[in-house]
Order: C-alpha cells, then sequence, then structure tokens
C-alpha cells in the first residue's frame, strides 16, 4: 500500500473489454492490478462483470459457478493479498446459492488487504429494458435481483452499487444517510444510454450525496466468438472519478487502462458543510 497521508486515498479504476471466456479474461485483469498496485494505489476497482460477459445464457449456464467455486474470485483475492491493496471486484456473475431459484446473480464483491470478502452486494435493479430494436435486455430472465442495500467498511465506508442502479437515486441518498463517504459504480453501460446518460447521472449522485463516486467500466466491443450470428455487445467505457462537488475528476476515454488519482476525502466533508441537503430531509404528504 502506498504511504498517503491518511485524508488521501490513491484509487485505481481498471477499464477492461471482456469476452465470453473467464479463463482468458483473467490474465489482463490481473495485470492491470498489479500494475496498478505497483504505482501506488490503495484502492483498485474493476467493472461489472469482470469474469465474463455473454450474450448466451446456456453458455454461461455451463460455466458460471458458484462464488464458493469461483476461478476469478479466488485468484483476485490472492492478488489484493499479495498486493496489499483493497479491491472492488466491480461484479461477477455466478451461479446462485438459492435452491429455488435457478437464475445467476450479478454480485459485487469488496476484498480487503488481506484477501478476506469484507463486503458482498447483489445488483438490486434488472435491466429490464427495450432501448431499441437492436438493443434489448432482459437482465431479470437470466439474474436474481438481491434484495438489500450494502455500506461496507473499507479504507472508508463505501456504499456498494452496480451499473444499472445509477437510475435509483433512493439507493445513493440511503446509502450516504447511512454513513457512505464513497459510491461505487462498476458497469457494462451500453452506448446509447452512455452518451446521453453516464456522466450526467454519476455527477447527479455525486452533488446529491457528498459522496466522491467511483465508477470503473466495461469499454469497446466484447468479442462472443460462440456466438457469430449474434451482433457483438458494445460499452460505453469512459471510467470516471467524480468529487463530492460534482466535478468530474478523471475520465478513462472508450480504449482498456488504469485511470488514477488521489483522492482529498476531506472534500466530503466539505461539500456537506456547504450544502447541507443530505441533512434536509422532509416528509410528506404523497402526491
Ligand atoms: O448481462 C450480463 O451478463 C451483465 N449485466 C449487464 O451488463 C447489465 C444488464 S444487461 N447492464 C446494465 O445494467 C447496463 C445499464 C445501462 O446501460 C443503462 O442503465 O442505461
Amino acid at each position: 500500500m502506498s504511504d498517503t497521508a491518511p485524508d488521501q486515498l490513491t484509487v485505481a479504476l481498471l477499464q477492461m473489454t471482456v469476452g465470453d471466456d473467464p479463463q482468458a479474461n483473467l490474465p489482463a485483469t490481473v495485470a492491470m492490478i498489479r500494475e496498478a498496485a505497483g504505482r501506488g494505489a490503495d484502492l483498485i476497482l474493476t467493472p461489472e462483470a469482470t469474469n465474463m460477459l455473454s450474450p448466451d445464457r446456456a453458455r454461461q449456464a455451463q460455466i458460471l459457478r458458484p462464488e464458493g467455486e469461483d476461478q476469478t474470485l479466488a485468484a483476485l483475492r490472492d492478488e489484493a493479498r499479495a498486493a496489499g491493496v483493497w479491491l472492488l471486484i466491480g461484479s461477477l456473475a455466478l451461479k446462485g446459492d438459492d435452491a429455488g431459484d435457478d437464475r445467476f446473480v450479478n454480485r459485487s464483491f469488496l476484498i480487503a488487504p488481506d484477501g478476506s470478502i469484507a463486503a458482498r452486494y447483489d445488483k438490486l435493479h434488472m435491466f429490464d429494458v427495450r432501448i431499441s430494436e437492436a438493443e434489448t435486455f432482459r437482465e431479470s430472465a437470466a439474474y436474481r435481483p438481491g434484495s438489500r442495500a450494502v455500506l461496507a467498511q473499507g479504507p472508508m465506508p463505501v456504499g456498494l452499487t452496480i451499473c444499472y442502479d445509477l437510475r435509483f437515486p433512493q439507493l445513493y441518498r440511503a446509502l450516504a444517510q447511512a454513513g457512505a463517504r464513497l459510491l461505487t459504480v462498476p458497469a457494462a453501460f451500453s452506448p446509447t444510454t452512455g452518451m446521453a446518460h453516464w456522466e450526467v447521472l454519476l455527477r447527479a449522485r455525486a452533488i446529491e450525496t457528498g459522496c466522491f463516486v467511483l465508477a470503473p467500466a466495461q469499454c469497446g466491443i466484447h468479442p462472443a466468438p460462440h456466438s457469430p450470428d449474434r451482433k457483438p455487445r458494445r460499452s460505453h467505457g469512459h471510467s470516471l472519478i467524480v468529487d463530492p462537488w460534482g466535478k468530474v475528476l478523471a475520465d478513462g476515454g472508450v480504449t482498456p487502462g488504469i485511470t488514477m488519482v488521489s483522492l482529498d476525502l476531506s472534500m466530503v466533508d466539505g461539500a456537506r458543510s456547504r450544502i447541507p441537503s443530505l441533512s434536509h430531509d422532509r416528509s410528506f404528504d404523497a402526491p
């Protein structure tokens, strides 16, 4: 871990383009974690679907494993321990652990510097959306949504969210009011909605909550060699780091890579003392 002062935290967002083979995706993720740790990161974050992104649910059913048997999780826990860093695995697609429901789960993990799992969070809001004929998603057909918000005790209190959750501001407000000072939004945003909504929603969540918002993203064209008949999926990229005043501190662009910033943590109290809206909620009669 780097030698930064206690009110500083050096974060590294890893932007990647995963395909549909977890074993093939892992080496690039490991290489980026080692590079970010070598450059002094305290907290490293990967995007949604770090192990695999596939349109082929039958293939996922063959490949995906439950949490306790997942090779990506095991390998990345080893990396966090070896480097002595905090690691937010944006999400892994996993076989679910509910006997009565055979859907997968889309689960985020916060890994502590000793390699232990500090927190896990199952994506709450499912992306069941028809953007256009060519861009139609029904995430809930394949994934079982979670049912609870998670505030993790990381290097500071962290509110865990995933991708489409970004459109539900009440989740972020609840996390901030429960003590979050940093919010994570790992994503695989669609290019169409990414262009129109990604940055403004992330900045809004930061402004509303007085939190740092860290949003590591998938980018580019995702290879899916087992379904040549299908149009490949694309992701918006633009991993973003936003400060509690709503300013974009860094943007990861549209290609794979590492985006690093040293955060001045005193900015959380600074923003909240200037605009104390988090403590000004009023109850009101329903409309
Ligand atoms: O399907 C998988 O295997 C992994 N899950 C995802 O990639 C999810 C559901 S398709 N993507 C999003 O939520 C994008 C949201 C978005 O783009 C928006 O809100 O505009």
